[in-house]
C-alpha cells in the first residue's frame, strides 16, 4: 500500500500531525505496536493526573487545619477502578476518531526498510514521507536483581499500594508517585545517586517539597546508588552503596527514560542517533530528508514532554503541507505534580544570577494574598525580568496553582507583554492570577 505520510508510533508526537494531514487530503497511516495514542494517554500524564486528583484535594483541605477537622481517606482500589473506567477506553476512542478522519491504522512493529518503505511484520508500506515518533521506554538498571524492578507503567496500574516502597532516582516520576504512596501509609525510601533531587528546578522549592515529604515520612538517601536487589525472608532487600539494607515489597526504577531507537532500521539508512535520541536538523528532518523525527525520540534540548511532542507534530504537519521555516520553540513550561506543584518556564533564576541584564525577584503571593490564596502560606513565584525592556523572561513557582499560573506567565513571556500593557488589561477578581498580575506589575515597574 502506498501513502503520503506514514507515522511510526501513535503518541502526541504523531497523531496531531496525522489528523491535520489527513484532513488536508493526504493519505496517512499510523503504525503502532502497543496501545493507540502512546505513553501520555495510557501510561503517563493522563492516568497520573487522574490518580493525583483526590490527593490534590486532600492536600488542599490541609491548608485549613483549624477549620476543616474531618480527616479524609483515599480508597486506592476505588480510585484504580475509576482510572480504568476513564483511561482504558481512550485508545479505542482515539482509534475510532483517527479512522473517522481517514487515517489507516496498522498494528505491529514498524521498521524502516528503505527511504520510502516501512515494514510491519511481513507487509511493506511505501510513503513519500515518514515520521519516526517512537517515544521512549523506562530505563532499567543493569544490577543484580533487576528482574525485581518495576517501572512507572506498573505503578500506575497497582491494584493495592505496597507497604514498603523503594524508589530508585529522585526525579519527576519518583517525587510525583511518592507523594501519593506516602499519603496512603506506605513506608517510602528514595535512593538517589546525585546529591540533589530535580536538578532542573528551583532548588529552594525542591527543598520545600522534600521537607514536606520527609515530614510525611519519606526517607531520602542522596549520593547513594542501589547495588543489588534480592529476595529476603519476607520480601525484597535493597542493598545500597552506603552498605544499607532497605526492606521493600516494591522497588520502582525511576532513573530516567531512553529513546526507542533500536530495532527500527536506523543503522541501515545511516540515520544519525545518539543515546539521547535521533539527531535532526532545524526542520526536524533526519539525515534522510524525507524522514522526520518527532517527540521524545528526538535528541533535543527542550523538555521531553507532551506539549513539546505536540508542538513538533504540528510543526511537521506544516512542513509537509509546504511551510519552510525552521522550528522555533517557544519557552517550554515544565511542572512536577508533587503536592504542591513545582514549575518553571523560560530563563532560570540560577542562570540569571550570572547576567547583569537580568533581575531575579520573589513574589510571596501565599503570604501577601492570604485571603485568596486559600491559606497556602508558602506558595511563591520567582520571576526573572529583563532590566532593559522590563519584560518577564522566566518564572518559577511553588504552589497548588503553579501549573495554571505558569501557563499565564508563559503567555506574558512569549508575547513580551510589558507592565503598562498588563495594566491595560482587566482580570477577574478575586483570583490568584489577578493578584499575581498586580504584584508582578509593581516588580516590573520598579526594577
Ligand atoms: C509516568 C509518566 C508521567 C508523565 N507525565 C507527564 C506530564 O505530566 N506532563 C508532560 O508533559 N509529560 C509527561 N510525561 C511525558 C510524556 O508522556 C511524553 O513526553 C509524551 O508521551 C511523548 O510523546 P511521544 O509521542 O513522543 O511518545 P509516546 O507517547 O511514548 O509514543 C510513542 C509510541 O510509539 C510506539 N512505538 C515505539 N516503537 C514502535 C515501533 N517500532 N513500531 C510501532 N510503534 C512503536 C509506542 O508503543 C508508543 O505508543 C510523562 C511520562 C511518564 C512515563
Ligand atoms: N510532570 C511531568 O512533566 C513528567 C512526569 C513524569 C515523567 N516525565 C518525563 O519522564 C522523564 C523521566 O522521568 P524520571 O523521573 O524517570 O527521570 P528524571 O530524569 O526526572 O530523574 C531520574 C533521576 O534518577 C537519578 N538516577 C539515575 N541513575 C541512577 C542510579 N543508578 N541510582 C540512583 N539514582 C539514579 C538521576 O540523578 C535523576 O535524579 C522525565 O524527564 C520527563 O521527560 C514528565
Amino acid at each position: 500500500m502506498n501513502f503520503d505520510v506514514i507515522f511510526i508510533g501513535s503518541g502526541h508526537a504523531s497523531w496531531h500531525a496525522a489528523v491535520t494531514l489527513s484532513q488536508a487530503g493526504k493519505k496517512v497511516a499510523i503504525v503502532e505496536e502497543d496501545t493507540i495514542a502512546g505513553t501520555c494517554t495510557s501510561y503517563g500524564c493522563d492516568p497520573k493526573i487522574l490518580l493525583d486528583g483526590p490527593f490534590e484535594l486532600k492536600n488542599q483541605l490541609r491548608q485549613y487545619p483549624e477549620i476543616i477537622k474531618e480527616d479524609v481517606t483515599i480508597d486506592w482500589n476505588a480510585l484504580m477502578n475509576y482510572k480504568k473506567k476513564i483511561i482504558n477506553p481512550l485508545p479505542d476512542q482515539l482509534e475510532q476518531l483517527f479512522m473517522a478522519v481517514g487515517i489507516t491504522i496498522i498494528k505491529g512493529h514498524g521498521r524502516l526498510s528503505d527511504d520510502h518503505t516501512v515494514s510491519v511484520d511481513n507487509n511493506q508500506y511505501t510513503s513519500e514521507n515518514i515520521v519516526i515518533a517512537t517515544g521512549e521506554h523506562s530505563r532499567k538498571l543493569n544490577i543484580p536483581g533487576s528482574e525485581f524492578l518495576h517501572d512507572s507503567r506498573d505503578f500506575l496500574s497497582l491494584e493495592a499500594m505496597p507497604h514498603k516502597i523503594v524508589f530508585i532516582g529522585a526525579g519527576i516520576i519518583s517525587l510525583e508517585f511518592a507523594s501519593m504512596a506516602v499519603e496512603l501509609g506506605s513506608e517510602v525510601t528514595i535512593v538517589e545517586y546525585a546529591d540533589k533531587a530535580l536538578a532542573n528546578f528551583n532548588q529552594a522549592y525542591v527543598a520545600k517539597a522534600i521537607s514536606k515529604l520527609e515530614k510525611a515520612g519519606v526517607k531520602f538517601d542522596f549520593s547513594t546508588s542501589v547495588d543489588v536487589v534480592e529476595k529476603g525472608t519476607t520480601g525484597l532487600v535493597v542493598k545500597t552503596s552506603r552498605g544499607n539494607q532497605i526492606e521493600a515489597d516494591y522497588v520502582l526504577d525511576a532513573t530516567g527514560r531512553m529513546p526507542n531507537v533500536e530495532g527500527i532500521g536506523l543503522d541501515g539508512l545511516n540515520i544519525d542517533f545518539s543515546a539521547k535520541g535521533i539527531v535532526t536538523d532545524d526542520h526536524l528532518r533526519t539525515s534522510v530528508p524525507n524522514i522526520y523525527a518527532s517527540g521524545d525520540v528526538l535528541d533535543k534540548s527542550v523538555g521531553k514532554l507532551t506539549p513539546t511532542a505536540t508542538f513538533e507534530s504540528n510543526y511537521i504537519a506544516g512542513q509537509i503541507l509546504g511551510d519552510s521555516n525552521p522550528i522555533n520553540y517557544a519557552v517550554v513550561p515544565a511542572v512536577v505534580f508533587t503536592l504542591p506543584r513545582i514549575a518553571n518556564v523560560g530563563v532560570s533564576s540560577v542562570s540569571a544570577l550570572n547576567d547583569d541584564n537580568l533581575v531575579v525577584e520573589k513574589i510571596e503571593y501565599g503570604k501577601q494574598m492570604l485571603f485568596q490564596s486559600k491559606n497556602e502560606v508558602d506558595a511563591e513565584i520567582t520571576v526573572v525580568i529583563d532590566r532593559a525592556t522590563k519584560t518577564l523572561v522566566g518564572a518559577e513557582a511553588y504552589g497548588n496553582e503553579a501549573a495554571d499560573l505558569l501557563n499565564f506567565l508563559t503567555l506574558v513571556i512569549n508575547k513580551q507583554i510589558s507592565a503598562s500593557e498588563l495594566n491595560q488589561m482587566i482580570f477577574a477578581f478575586p483570583s490568584t492570577t489577578s493578584g499575581i498580575v498586580s504584584l508582578l506589575v509593581t516588580k516590573m515597574m520598579t526594577i
